[in-house]
């Protein structure tokens, strides 16, 4: 997991904290540097909080947070430990904004060296989600008009999946047609970079929707803490 920077609501900051009792395990790793994850009512908070007392716009957030994410995963995964030149990346979009984090993301990443192809199957017709469009068009990055129907297309096609699919507003079970996608990605072996949190993970439908967690709670895919970075940009 990567994670640099803190985030403020109220009086309270989260960041890199010392557990000095109460973890499992070895007391080595016990001792270490842990992070603390904020909880879906704790991110809208710093959402409404970055809106309102700080002035922030939309775009600017976006904008960061997509950056952040292009710039963890070319930390985590850099275009040369990848098996393809370029590495190829599927930026899977939904339709809020953890959708434009995907598409800002998608642009970074082809400036980092990549070859990233989108798929956004429910596009907000809005200003600001068009002009993403657009500027990831005149860049000559795909968009596909379809998802590949099998996960083994996706681990041959690309070496890696972005998951800008859903954020802190996801609620409920899973609507098509991101119940199929979901379960799609389920089967992949190729890793999946989670932009804000593993969409779906507000689901009880852990195993048929969403994204597997492990018996431990831990989620079997990598988070990239993108949004979260941008929390600390006031
Ligand atoms: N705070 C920050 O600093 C910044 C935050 N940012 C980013 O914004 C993200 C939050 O964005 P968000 O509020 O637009 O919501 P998000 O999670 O993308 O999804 C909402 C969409 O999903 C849909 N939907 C919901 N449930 C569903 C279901 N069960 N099944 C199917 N569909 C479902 C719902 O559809 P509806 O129910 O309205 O029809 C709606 O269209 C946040 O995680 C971060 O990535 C950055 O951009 C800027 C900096
Ligand atoms: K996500």
């Amino acid at each position: 997991r990567l994670q640099a920077h803190a985030c403020r609501v109220g009086p309270t900051w989260w960041g890199p904290q010392r557990l000095s009792s109460g973890g499992r395990g070895d007391p080595e790793v016990m001792a270490s540097t842990a992070v603390r994850y904020l909880s879906q009512e704790e991110a809208q908070a710093v959402d409404e909080e970055l809106f309102n007392e700080y002035q922030f716009s939309v775009d600017q957030l976006m904008e960061l947070a997509g950056l952040s994410c292009a710039t963890a995963i070319a930390k985590a995964y850099p275009p040369t430990s990848m098996s393809r030149s370029p590495a190829t990346v599927l930026v899977i979009c939904g339709p809020g904004n953890n959708g434009g984090d995907g598409l800002v993301c998608a642009r970074h990443l082809k400036l980092f060296g990549y070859q990233p192809t989108i798929y956004y199957p429910k596009r907000p017709n809005k200003p600001l989600f068009n002009a993403l469009v657009t500027q990831c068009q005149k860049m000559d990055i795909p968009f596909l008009g379809e998802m590949p129907p099998e996960p083994m297309l996706i681990d041959e096609l690309y070496d890696l999946v972005v998951d800008a699919i859903f954020g802190f507003s996801f609620k409920g079970d899973v609507r098509e047609p991101f119940r199929t996608i979901l379960s799609i990605l389920n089967g992949v072996t190729v890793p999946i970079a989670s932009i804000d949190i593993p969409s779906g993970s507000g689901s009880k439908e852990v195993g048929s929707g969403v994204l597997p967690c492990l018996e431990d709670g831990m989620w079997r895919r990598e988070t990239l803490e993108g949004s979260s970075q941008t929390c600390s940009s006031p």
